[in-house]
């Protein structure tokens, strides 16, 4: 499903971020990027969503090769793609509702549609019966999950997420983490980064670890 093959990343600045790296993450699999600060884990997720292009090397994501994917056909692949930020970056002037509801506003679907999407998202999340507040009423554990609802709303095949549990508590991220779980059971792929050493070795899921860009370790951790 996401398939990188000796790609290197090097900036204008002539930073080369990413070295050499290749792996394959199998549709349905779960895994986790870690590495130092600066290692390459947020390059290694925008060339997944073609936010940066590859210097050199293939990456090819549901079987589309992003080298030669044009411009204007880079929203399909986005479609595909569900993400989740540490600083959630949602909307604090808009409803928890209109936050999930964005992604398919967006795509311009029917507004029935859209409430029986959105209230199923939320549902899964544990945050039905808040959708008429607004996130800032909300802890840093219930807005990462309205981020995750926004993530999955139109169902994408693949979920990022990066840093997700950056600034929740050892309790909160566990319950986090067991939410990519259950998507991840119904058959999403996902690939997480994160700093979190602990918690991602008691996910006992595959772990691959970045350092200065390259890609010194992959394998469930012992
Ligand atoms: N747009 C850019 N232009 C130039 N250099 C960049 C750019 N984005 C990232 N870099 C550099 O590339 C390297 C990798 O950055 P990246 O953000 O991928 O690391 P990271 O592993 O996600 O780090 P962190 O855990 O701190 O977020 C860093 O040295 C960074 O300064």
């Amino acid at each position: 499903m996401i398939q990188f093959h000796n790609v290197f990343k090097r900036y204008e600045s002539g930073h080369e971020a990413l070295q050499n790296v290749s792996f394959n993450l199998k549709e349905g699999e779960m895994a986790f990027l870690t590495g130092h600060s600066g290692a390459g884990k947020s390059t290694l997720l925008k060339l997944i969503m073609r936010m940066e292009v590859a210097t050199r090397g293939q990456v090819n994501i549901d079987g589309i090769n992003l080298n030669q994917l044009a411009r204007r056909h880079v929203p399909f692949l986005r479609r595909k793609i569900g993400v989740v930020f540490q600083d959630h970056q949602l909307l604090y002037d808009r409803s928890v509702y209109e936050n999930v509801a964005l992604p398919l506003v967006i795509e311009g679907m029917e507004p029935q549609d859209i409430g029986r999407r959105v209230r199923a998202a939320l549902d899964k999340v544990g945050l039905l019966s808040k959708e008429k507040l607004t996130p800032i009423m909300l802890s840093g554990g219930e807005q990462q999950r309205i981020g995750i609802a926004r993530a999955v709303v139109n169902k994408p095949p693949i979920l990022l997420a990066d840093e997700p549990t950056g600034n929740l508590d050892p309790q909160l991220s566990s319950e986090i983490m067991q939410l990519f779980r259950q998507f991840n059971a119904v058959g999403v792929t996902v690939l997480i980064a994160s700093h979190d050493l602990d918690l991602i070795s008691r996910m006992g899921l595959r772990m691959m670890e970045l350092s200065q860009g390259g890609l010194t370790r992959s394998g469930v951790p012992a």
